[in-house]
């Protein structure tokens, strides 16, 4: 799905060769200042390689308008934006930044258990904890289901429970609909519990890809 070509960056990242495949759960795992985030920022063009070449499904990602990519290729950073109004409103907000349909009520619910989220849609969304918003932030997401989440450190802010639920429920989702997932973790156990692929990067460059039988 994406075919990164001699790519380089600001002598920070150099990927000769490498592909993230369509359908699959991979992560990206290395120290602090690896190079991960640029890694994926890259991949919905948040940055763009100073060398070098990125397809995505084939097409040279410095031929696609940003904007239209970033409907189908969306991503969560490691501070999630949340904007003023309620727990509803900020669930609904990437389906209307995408132009998709409002979501039924029902599905605003059907979400906020997913992320194990338990606030009302109409509460205020100012006052959330951290890892609440993270959570928020991730539920956006999933009820705008684009063909690629990008996730940066999604169970950052989470105790070990709640990310085993929050990480699972995404990814059944994401194998379900046969959608794409590159996440960023420092969490080896949510690592090698759902990925497909590893990707370990040392000092900007792949120092490992590691294939994981079970998926
Ligand atoms: N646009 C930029 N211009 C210059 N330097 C940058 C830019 N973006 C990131 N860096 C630097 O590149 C290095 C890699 O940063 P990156 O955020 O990709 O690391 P990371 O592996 O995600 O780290 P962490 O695990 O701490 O989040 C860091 O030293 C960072 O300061």
């Amino acid at each position: 799905m994406f075919e990164l070509r001699g790519v380089q960056f600001k002598g920070i990242l150099h990927i000769p060769d490498l592909e993230i495949e369509e359908g699959a759960v991979t992560s990206i795992v290395g120290s602090s200042g690896s190079g991960k985030t640029t890694l994926l920022r890259m991949l919905n063009k948040m940055i763009s390689p100073d060398r070098g070449t990125i397809y995505w499904q084939s097409r040279d990602l410095a031929d696609l308008d940003a904007v239209d990519l970033r409907r189908q290729v969306v991503m969560l950073g490691q501070r999630p934006v949340i904007f003023p109004g309620t727990v509803a409103d900020n669930l609904q907000l990437g389906r209307q930044l995408a132009d998709q349909a409002s979501a039924e009520e029902g599905a605003l619910r059907q979400v906020l258990a997913q992320v194990a989220l338990d606030k009302a849609l109409e509460e205020s969304a100012k006052d959330l904890s951290g890892g609440e918003g993270q959570r928020l932030a991730l539920g956006r997401i999933l009820l705008m289901d684009p063909a690629v989440y990008l996730l940066d450190e999604p169970s950052s802010a989470l105790d070990e429970q709640t990310a085993v639920e929050v990480i699972g429920a995404l990814v059944r989702q994401v194998r379900a609909k046969g959608k794409t997932l590159v996440m960023v973790t420092h969490a080896p156990a949510i690592a090698e519990s759902y990925s497909d692929r590893i990707i370990s990067l040392e000092h900007g460059r792949v120092k490992a890809c590691r294939e994981l039988a079970h998926g």
